[in-house]
């Protein structure tokens, strides 16, 4: 694995969530391996668990961390070649990719899709621009179409939490005041593809992630029927691949308490932040179904196994 980028650099998930586990019981058993080694970290959206988790998983393998919040304090980046730069962009990718190289060992990014042409964000020019030109490992921390580390969180927490050998995981879209990209969804389906589990998907008519994504894994427009005897119940809203970055407020589809009553006392997860009371209603976040939580602790052991992966290497 050269960079982390998406959920395809996870060549074995079995093996991979053993090893978080294992990094989950004894955190600190590789404290030296990232002595004198530099995590550098670029956000150009805002975050919580990615930072704070991403920065501990570091610590504990003993690495420096320096982070920088592009938007607002970067320069504004050109990611197009051979481009006269008499616009608003300073700086070229070019430079600003092989600069912090030097000064850092591995490099996490985030960078969201703009949601405005669906051609640009699945073009992943911020990550992809990066990867190119950037000299040592780059994670993705969640870009335009993904958020891997998310999902292999996710699948750490399934695994640690289900009772039946092949569990049925639905992965509900919720409603949204604002529209949010698919990374989240995305990666999360691509995830359970790998994973020994009964898999469904479940929105609303428009809703459809993208055919390369979705595969065979079966879509139901009906909610309750894709809800039957599900093990966990995975909630996201995403905004429309058709109709690109169309949003929806349709309460018929938050997550109630009622809902849940349908499934097989099922688990829910949600990668967080939520919208209470829209997304999942304030009784199934605050049940003892609930896994939110427990969810965003894995972050740590899947962002210091991909970290330790790319360090081994080193
Ligand atoms: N990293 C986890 C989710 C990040 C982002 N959610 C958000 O932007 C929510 C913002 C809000 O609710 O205002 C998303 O869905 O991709
Ligand atoms: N789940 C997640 O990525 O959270 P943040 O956006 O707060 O990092």
């Amino acid at each position: 694995m050269k960079h982390f980028f998406s959920v395809e650099d996870i060549d074995n998930s079995e093996q991979w969530i053993a090893e978080a586990m294992q990094l989950k019981k004894s955190p600190l058993a590789h404290k030296t391996l990232g002595t004198h080694k530099t995590l550098g970290m670029l956000f150009f959206n805002p975050s919580l668990r990615t930072r704070l988790s991403t920065q501990k998983a570091a610590l504990n393998l003993g690495m420096e961390i320096m982070i920088m919040n592009f938007s607002g304090e970067g320069w504004t980046l050109e990611f197009e070649d051979g481009i006269i730069m008499d616009q608003g962009s300073s700086e070229h990718i070019k430079e600003a990719a092989q600069v912090v190289s030097q000064y850092c060992d591995v490099l996490a990014i985030r960078s969201f899709a703009e949601l405005k042409d669906r051609e640009e964000d699945y073009k992943e020019k911020v990550l992809q621009g990066f990867m190119k030109y950037a000299t040592i490992p780059v994670i993705n921390m969640e870009s335009a179409t993904g958020h891997p580390l998310q999902a292999l969180t996710d699948a750490l927490t399934i695994v640690e939490h289900k009772t039946e050998t092949r569990p049925r995981v639905v992965l509900t879209w919720a409603p949204h005041p604002k529209a949010l990209p698919q990374a989240v969804a995305n990666s999360f389906v691509a995830m359970m593809q790998k994973l020994d589990v009964d898999f469904a998907v479940t929105h609303p008519k428009g809703f459809e992630l993208a055919n390369q994504i979705i595969k065979d894994t079966p879509v139901f427009y009906d909610q309750d029927k894709a809800l039957d005897q599900a093990d966990f119940v995975y909630v996201k809203n995403w905004s429309a691949y058709q109709d690109y970055g169309k949003t929806s407020l349709d309460f018929d589809w938050t997550l109630t308490k009622e809902k849940m009553k349908i499934t097989n006392e099922a688990f829910l997860m949600h990668c967080l932040p939520v919208r209470r009371n829209v997304v999942i209603a304030d009784a199934v976040l605050d049940s003892q179904q609930s896994l939110v939580i427990k969810q965003a602790l894995n972050r740590v052991y899947a962002a210091q196994l991909v970290l330790k992966k790319l360090l081994d290497k080193k």
